[in-house]
């Protein structure tokens, strides 16, 4: 199996509280990114001391609480499945403190980090304040809800988008990379996707390669899985029939995503 595909590996780490997938900069070849899935039964509670990094917690789904001690956010979270299609609540806790995530109905969350010094308010960022984007024309048409964008400043590193495509379409599509930093041209973002289909025996294609070809993975995708982007080309296709949500988080040393299209497939933006 490729060593970019990570399968969800369930591990009941207290009472009622299962790591789904633990990414670490120990455990993969990310540097700035790196992520949990913890799915919480009703009442139970995960606790976290941050030490030198930022935390987006994104309610994926079901109800949540979340405190860093200091303030408290209650009830939050949106749906109870991410192909409902309405954005989520998430909170962003800085470096250097302890939050705790407590379940109000089951719950899914997503534990998104990087390496951060310099801290940060704490911030409820609340599904109505998800920008909504539609992107792309005929098949590459997708939808976007931006939690941590680069235009908003409430975090050092992270950037943190959700995308729907539709069954058929592509999405990450024409295949862009943004493996150097170079800016103002392309920025250095390392990435990984939180997969999910609908209905979840589905599965997606997603290929991630470089220009020289050092790079080049295809993998099949099924519901649940978290592919890494180190770097390079990261398209998804979406097989007629299934529906395909995922979750991005990317980090770098500069928080722009300032991404380059592979010049042979350009064109097709041009359509
Ligand atoms: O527009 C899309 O299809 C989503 C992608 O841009 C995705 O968020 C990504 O690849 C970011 O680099």
């Amino acid at each position: 199996m490729s060593k970019l595909l990570r399968k969800p590996n369930r591990v009941e780490t207290s009472p009622g509280v299962n790591l789904v997938h633990e990414v670490t900069s120990e455990n993969s070849p990310l540097e700035y990114v790196a992520l949990k899935v913890v799915d919480l039964a009703p009442g139970a509670s995960y606790r976290e001391n941050l030490g030198k990094a930022e935390c987006c917690i994104v309610a994926l789904t079901g109800k949540i609480n979340v405190t860093d001690n200091v303030e408290t956010f209650e009830n939050i979270g949106t749906r109870e499945s991410v192909f409902e299609k309405k954005p989520t609540d998430s909170v962003y806790v800085s470096n250097d403190r302890t939050f705790a995530v407590e379940a109000v109905t089951a719950a899914r969350v997503i534990l998104c980090y990087s390496p951060s010094e310099k801290q940060l308010p704490t911030r409820l960022i609340k599904a109505e304040d998800n920008s909504i984007e539609q992107r792309g024309k005929y098949n590459n048409k997708r939808l976007v809800h931006n939690i941590l964008a680069d235009s908003n400043p409430s975090a050092n590193s992270l950037l943190v988008v959700e995308v729907f495509t539709e069954s058929g379409n592509w999405s990450s599509y024409p295949p862009h990379k943004h493996d150097q930093d170079n800016l103002p041209h392309e920025s250095f973002l390392e990435e990984t996707y939180y997969h999910e289909m609908n209905p979840k025996q589905g599965f997606v294609f997603q290929r991630v390669y470089t220009d020289d070809r050092s790079l080049d993975e295809t993998m099949a995708v099924e519901n649940g899985d978290v592919v890494l982007v180190p770097a390079g080309y990261h398209p998804v296709a979406v097989p007629d029939g299934y529906e395909s949500y995922y979750l991005n988080i990317m980090a770098g040393p500069t928080r722009i995503w300032k991404f380059h299209n592979e010049p042979a497939h350009e064109w097709i933006l041009e359509r």
